[in-house]
């Protein structure tokens, strides 16, 4: 089954949260991932922590150390999807940098995650040139490539990225690294148009992404909403004051999902 492909159909905007594998410990991460698609989110990225995180602003930096710091690897990752799978039917995307992924072997890496019941995979710093031979081997087992397209990509670029798109496309709303932001930048819509031009596949939106509002604004005109720092801050809260994160993160996923399904035109 595709499953990435089934919660596109289900006709609403998606809401896609992003939580570090591991984070604040392997048995707390699980919950914390189980607790979120059982308040309503419709898909679930995961990301592996990793010691470079070129692309991540502090909060999801510091959720990589506290995960690092506990012991997590690859394989408790991979682990982990597939303790997730077990309690949930929803499409589960990895998130991992390029070097661990060629550390671990791309081929090994796909057969294990597809063995696990991943459906996708996010390779935010996969030089262009190398994407193809990525999505090939992960389409191998059934995992799709989902690329990242930028502001700054222009039209030919967008072109060459969206051609190895498999599930779906991630728009990202800014350049810099990833954080909560006041604001979500309007300029991504003109991005979005710009992917829908090209493929006919999903366009989704993240970077910045933390209140109600903002999921409302981008749900308007994008298939699907990626909220990850303002989870991961969350869980970092809490964890951080001695309290439960898995509460901290289901009363978020019900206020964002009543946003996401709210741009529903009635009727
Ligand atoms: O944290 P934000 O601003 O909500 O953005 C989503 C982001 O966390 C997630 O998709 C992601 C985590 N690390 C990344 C690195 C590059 C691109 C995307 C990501």
């Amino acid at each position: 089954m595709d499953r990435i492909r089934e919660a596109f159909q289900a006709g609403h905007k998606l809401l896609i949260p992003f939580v570090v594998a591991g984070d604040p410990d392997y048995e707390r991460s699980l919950n914390i991932a189980c607790a979120i698609l059982e308040e309503g989110a419709d898909m679930l990225e995961i990301g592996f922590p990793y010691s470079d995180p070129l692309a991540d602003g502090p909060v999801i930096q510091a959720a990589a150390v506290r995960s690092l710091k506990q012991g997590t690897r690859l394989v408790d990752c991979l682990r982990l999807v597939r303790d997730i799978r077990a309690r949930s039917p929803k499409p589960l995307v990895a998130f991992t940098y390029v070097n661990p992924l060629i550390q671990y072997g791309a081929e090994r890496f796909f057969a294990e995650l597809a063995a696990a019941g991943g459906d996708g995979v996010i390779v935010p710093d996969v030089p262009l040139e190398e994407a193809a031979e990525v999505a090939s081997a992960a389409e191998a087992h059934g995992i799709q490539f989902v690329p990242l397209v930028a502001p700054t990509s222009g039209e030919e670029r967008v072109r060459a990225i969206v051609r190895a798109a498999r599930g779906f496309v991630y728009c990202v709303s800014s350049l810099g690294v990833t954080g909560e932001r006041q604001q979500v930048s309007r300029q991504v819509r003109e991005l979005v148009d710009l992917v829908r031009k090209h493929t006919h596949l999903p366009a989704c939106v993240g970077f910045g992404v933390s209140r109600p509002e903002h999921v409302r604004e981008i749900a308007e005109f994008a298939d699907g909403i990626i909220v990850g720092s303002a989870y991961v801050r969350r869980v970092g809260d809490a964890a951080e004051a001695g309290r439960d994160p898995v509460a901290a993160v289901r009363a978020f996923t019900r206020e964002l999902k009543q946003a996401a399904m709210g741009a529903m035109h009635p009727g």
